[in-house]
């Protein structure tokens, strides 16, 4: 399930708030200008399907979004578990390229199709941890500090919208930030 999870910059050990409603989840995005909503799952996601299988299932949601704001772009990003040495050392690699805190020039637009992944938003003094699920759709505006997890085992599958050919490159902010917080498995774990 959808998780927003909000602590203090200088205390990630501090709750400021936990939810799992959705349309809350929407509205406290929303104050800050980031788009989160949902969007019904059109395919079933697996190791074998193809990013134009995927891309097909959308193709009328994915139309509308591009439509409406500006988007020209889209591809598909996606991690799905496996065994053996060489699936270890590119799942490490996969998370570690974006655990570090950065920024896009563009909007950071995804829909998860598939599978979990959890963004982290640095927002004035606080950070917005997001777990997005399949059916999740998130815009997060150019310049917003973050970083994201993908967890220990990956297991995605997400749209990706573009305005420009390499509008997914990141600009690191060099802060240490992401090490402090709660990784994507930790919060999961942390129901109660
Ligand atoms: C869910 S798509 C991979 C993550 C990504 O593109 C990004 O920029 C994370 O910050
Ligand atoms: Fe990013
Ligand atoms: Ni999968």
């Amino acid at each position: 399930m959808t998780l927003l999870q909000i602590m203090p910059q200088d205390a990630p050990d501090t709750l400021v708030l936990r939810t799992r409603d959705t349309a809350r989840i929407a509205a406290v995005l929303k104050e800050h200008g980031i788009e989160y909503g949902q969007w019904e799952l059109r395919a079933t996601v697996t190791a074998d399907t193809t990013q134009e299988e995927i891309l097909a299932a959308y193709r009328t949601r994915v139309e509308e979004l591009c439509e409406r704001d500006g988007l020209v772009l889209v591809d598909v990003a996606q991690l799905h578990p496996a065994v053996g040495p060489e699936w270890e050392e590119r799942a490490a690699k996969a998370r570690a390229a974006f655990l570090e805190e950065h920024r896009h020039a563009e909007d950071e637009v995804r829909f998860f199709a598939h599978g979990t992944g959890c963004f982290y938003l640095h927002i004035e003094d606080e950070v917005y941890a997001v777990v997005c699920e399949a059916g999740d759709l998130l815009s997060v505006p150019a310049g917003t500090r973050h970083w994201f997890d993908m967890g220990p085992t990956p297991e995605f599958a997400a749209i990706r919208f573009f305005k420009e050919e390499d509008g997914w490159v990141g600009d690191f902010t060099g802060d240490a930030i992401a090490q402090s917080f709660p990784r994507l498995d930790v919060l999961l774990s942390e129901d109660r």
